[in-house]
């Protein structure tokens, strides 16, 4: 496992050594002790994990919770391929207000630590594409917050001309009108 310290104050890329062999492949999604050897903060409680299916184009995001139920993600691609994309929206970061983008992907097997503090989304770049990841907190809707992953203000660069998202997604807050909690 490889750790990959990103511009972004607290975010953690790791890619885990892949071992292949003529039936397959063998890696490791998630080691404690390796992680945080490497990083990873040890006062978090991986309590829920997800999974989501998309389709090219379809876009989720940009979502974090409010406190006390803020979470940190483990966020990483079983199948398929997709641009990860995180705003940092801690009030008193030096980033405050600017995004990272990593591709994650099956071949790669990489693995994106999301700290509290960020806002977090994705695009699914192939079909059928599995986002799999660990959340810190457990799911709490009233805490759901979130930021228009299309503003203008926040720069980001998806890469793709038709974009799928809920309708839910559709109408969260501009960076501008966003009251951070954080
Ligand atoms: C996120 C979540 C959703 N759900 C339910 C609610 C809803 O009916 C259905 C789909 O929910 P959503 O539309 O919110 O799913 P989705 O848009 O995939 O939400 C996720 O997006 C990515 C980018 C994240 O970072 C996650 O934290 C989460 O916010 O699943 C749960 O039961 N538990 C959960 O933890």
């Amino acid at each position: 496992m490889q750790a990959i310290p990103h511009a972004l104050p607290g975010l953690i890329e790791f890619v885990p050594r892949l071992f292949g062999d003529p039936r397959g492949v063998f890696y490791e999604t998630y080691s404690a002790r390796l992680m945080q050897e490497m990083g990873l903060p040890a006062d978090l409680d991986w309590v829920q994990d997800n999974q989501s299916k998309s389709q090219p184009g379809v876009v989720r995001g940009l979502h974090f919770q409010h406190p006390p139920h803020a979470q940190a993600k483990l966020v990483r691609v079983a199948k398929g391929r997709a641009l990860d994309v995180v705003v940092d929206i801690r009030r008193d970061s030096p980033t405050f207000g600017k995004h990272a983008k990593v591709e994650l992907s099956e071949a790669k097997g990489n693995i994106l630590f999301v700290p509290i503090g960020f806002a977090h989304g994705f695009v699914a770049l192939e079909e059928d594409t599995l986002f799999l990841y660990k959340c810190s907190n457990y799911y709490a809707p009233p805490a759901e917050g979130g930021l228009q992953w299309n503003d203008p203000a926040l720069g980001i660069e998806w890469g793709i001309a038709d974009a799928l998202v809920s309708p839910k997604d559709a109408v969260l807050p501009t960076f501008a009108e966003l009251d951070s909690p954080f």
